[in-house]
């Protein structure tokens, strides 16, 4: 792939560049000059029993940006995310060293309500997982735990988020309908309005869009423009034209490592490492 055909996707997007340029690489990274870092991970070591999968990850990621984790099959890129809301901690046998900071707070401290911590970095899976419950019932799920009872404020709720991830409009007329009747991207909408109902800061995405149709996929990314204005996002992509043209930042990992992080721009247009340029360019992967 041409590295100029990067630049003529993002120029799509230029109206809204990244404030960060942050260029920090494993184990040495320049601090945010003017945004302010949301989500920051330093010196992160993780192991599923014997086999270590992350190796001393060090990465700043401002606010209200998105930076996107890209790297061939296994390098470790979902392990990586889920290490930021402590989803791996459901997995036995599974260790980790280093720290993790959320509005540079530990969220590995003894202290932290895990609970709290999920509500306040959501997360959006690969394949869309609705309840099987109906439409307003999946987005209203979250906040009826959390303690809402009363039906004007989850009506509230519900318009907003469904509003906010661009499916309002299609379900409107069937709140009571069954989330499962919905399409595939649909229900990926949905899932993305029932995480916005806990009201996270911070959204993690694991290829949200990669079991989609293009006209689907598209949606998608116009929806994670969109909310970049109010959330923190960080996702995962197999896609590259996909990072290209939704992230501000973007880190390339390989063999459990961070070989580069930097702007998007910059990463896809003059990447500073071999490997990175072997990637984006298609040559292994
Ligand atoms: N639950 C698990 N138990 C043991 N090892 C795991 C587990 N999940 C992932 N791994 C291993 O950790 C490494 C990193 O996997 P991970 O899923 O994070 O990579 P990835 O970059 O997200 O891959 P893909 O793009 O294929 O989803 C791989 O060697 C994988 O086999």
């Amino acid at each position: 792939m041409e590295l100029n055909a990067f630049e003529n996707l993002i120029s799509k997007r230029d109206g809204d560049p990244p404030e960060t340029p942050n260029t920090g690489t494993a184990g040495s990274k320049t601090p945010a000059p003017k945004a302010l870092t949301k989500v920051e991970t330093r010196n992160l070591d993780f192991y599923y029993g014997p086999l270590q999968a992350l190796f001393g990850i060090s990465m700043v990621m401002p606010e209200k940006s998105v930076t996107a984790l890209i790297g061939p099959s296994g390098c470790g890129k979902s392990t990586y995310l889920r290490t930021l809301n402590r989803m791996n901690d459901i997995i036995e046998g599974t260790r980790i060293t280093g720290d993790i900071l959320v509005d540079n707070e530990d969220i590995y401290a003894s202290q932290v309500d895990v609970v709290e911590l999920r509500k306040k970095v959501g997360m959006v899976f690969q394949k869309s997982n609705p309840f099987p419950k109906s439409i307003y019932d999946n987005v209203a799920f979250g906040p009826r735990i959390g303690g809402i009872k009363g039906k004007s404020q989850l009506d509230e709720i519900v318009h907003r988020t469904l509003k906010q991830a661009a499916i309002w409009d299609e379900v409107k007329d069937r709140l009571n309908s069954s989330a499962l009747a919905l399409s595939g991207g649909q229900q990926q909408r949905l899932c993305i309005a029932r995480t916005l109902a806990t009201n996270p800061e911070v959204i993690l995405m694991d290829e949200p869009a990669s079991a989609l149709d293009p006209a689907s996929t598209s949606r998608i990314e116009d929806l994670i423009f969109e909310l970049k204005k109010d959330y923190t996002i960080i996702i995962v992509t197999h896609n590259m034209q996909q990072a290209a043209r939704v992230s501000d930042c973007t880190a390339f990992f390989f063999q459990g490592r961070l070989i580069e992080f930097g702007t998007t721009k910059s990463l896809f247009t003059t990447p500073r490492e071999k490997q990175t340029e072997d990637y984006i360019t298609g040559r292994f992967g």
